[in-house]
């Protein structure tokens, strides 16, 4: 059953559609949901919370629905806002069990359940202190406790890494994992980073222009491609990568494989079960060492470079064949903006 259902969706401000007839159902779990700035992922968290109303369409939050009982979604579900909206004066303390209060708990639990969700988040240590001391991920981290210490069963949370660096990245990645595997809390977590909602998400839901591009478990984006990524070090040649790479390459072509060179690697199509053996066999007879050979799994982000939707990228690295010139293969590194503001 869908914990967020919305139908024909549409949102429209005096002189921008910010959601323009958006239909989609989000399961259980950690939903990743992606769009570049001003996509219409704010807006749409607003509407869901009942914060604000649709121009028209519908939508319900775990059975509620947003235009009539917006009260009700809000006592069940946490928020986390995208931007920064803390008191300075207070302590993470004084803030959270306040906003524990503001959600109907009583003054003990209030205080209980904010010491636990303090703890959860990694600010324990740090919780009598003044907010305004408190760096940006710390301060992150106290938007999220406030989303969570109602005990909510689903949170929203807007933008969680903005402004952090790569390592404030990867904690706040990790936490917001195990709010939906520990805790099993639904989450609803936005960003314009792909590469990072691919890590942490159950499911993705991919929207541009208040439009659904593309909605999947992220298993089936990131799907293993029938490519094989190879790359190799010669023993006898030194640092000399490319002539041991065109070397491996010019033998599998010779086996009959689909080989095409991508910096260090290359790219061989696994057209048949031996694929793997040829490969290694192939290496070892010309004392070549495999460093690294992987099946290349589809990443997100190749939806948005390919441009279309279900694009089938990667899985045809190999069709230029041995001739082929250097493909652009799978992305090797970490986030990528969707689009630039
Ligand atoms: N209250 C408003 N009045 C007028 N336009 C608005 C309002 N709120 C949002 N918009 C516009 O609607 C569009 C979607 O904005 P929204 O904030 O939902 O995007 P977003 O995907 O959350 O991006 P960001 O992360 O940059 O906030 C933008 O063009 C924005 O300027």
């Amino acid at each position: 059953m869908p914990v967020i259902s919305i139908h024909d969706l549409t949102k429209r401000f005096p002189s921008v559609t910010a959601l323009d007839q958006l239909t989609v159902d989000i399961g259980p779990g950690v939903t990743g949901f992606v769009g570049a700035n001003g996509a219409g992922k704010s807006t749409l968290i607003k509407i869901l919370l009942g914060l604000q109303p649709a121009t028209s369409g519908e939508a319900t939050v775990l059975d509620l629905d947003v235009a009539t009982q917006g009260p009700a979604i809000r006592d069940r579900v946490g928020y986390m806002p995208e931007h920064d909206c803390l008191p300075p004066d207070m302590s993470a303390t004084e803030f959270v069990v306040h906003m524990a209060r503001m959600s109907g708990l009583p003054a003990a639990s209030a205080r209980e359940r904010t010491a636990d969700t303090l703890r959860h988040v990694g600010l324990y240590e740090e919780r009598y202190r003044p907010i305004g001391g408190y760096s940006t991920g710390m301060r992150q981290r106290v938007k999220l406790a406030q989303a969570l210490v109602h005990d909510p069963r689903l949170v929203f949370l807007d933008e969680p890494t903005n402004g952090l660096d790569p390592s404030g990245r990867d904690e706040m990645l990790g936490l917001v994992r195990r709010i939906g595997t520990d805790f099993q809390i639904s989450v609803l977590v936005t960003s314009h980073l792909l590469g990072e909602l691919e890590r942490i998400s159950d499911q993705v839901v991919i929207i541009d222009g208040g439009r659904l591009l593309r909605a999947s478990s992220t298993a089936e984006f990131t799907r293993a491609t029938q490519v094989l990524a190879v790359e190799v070090a010669a023993f006898d040649s030194g640092p000399d990568w490319t002539a041991a790479r065109d070397r491996l390459g010019h033998a599998l072509a010779g086996h009959g494989l689909r080989v095409v060179p991508d910096g260090r690697l290359l790219m061989i199509d696994i057209a048949r079960e031996e694929t793997f053996d040829v490969v290694r066999d192939t290496a070892a007879e010309l004392d070549l060492g495999l460093v690294r050979m992987e099946q290349r799994r589809h990443r997100i982000e190749e939806i948005f470079r390919d441009g279309a939707p279900g694009h089938q990228a990667g899985a045809d690295a190999g069709a230029g064949g041995p001739a082929g010139g250097p493909v652009s293969g799978p992305d090797q590194g970490g986030a990528h903006r969707v689009r630039t503001p």
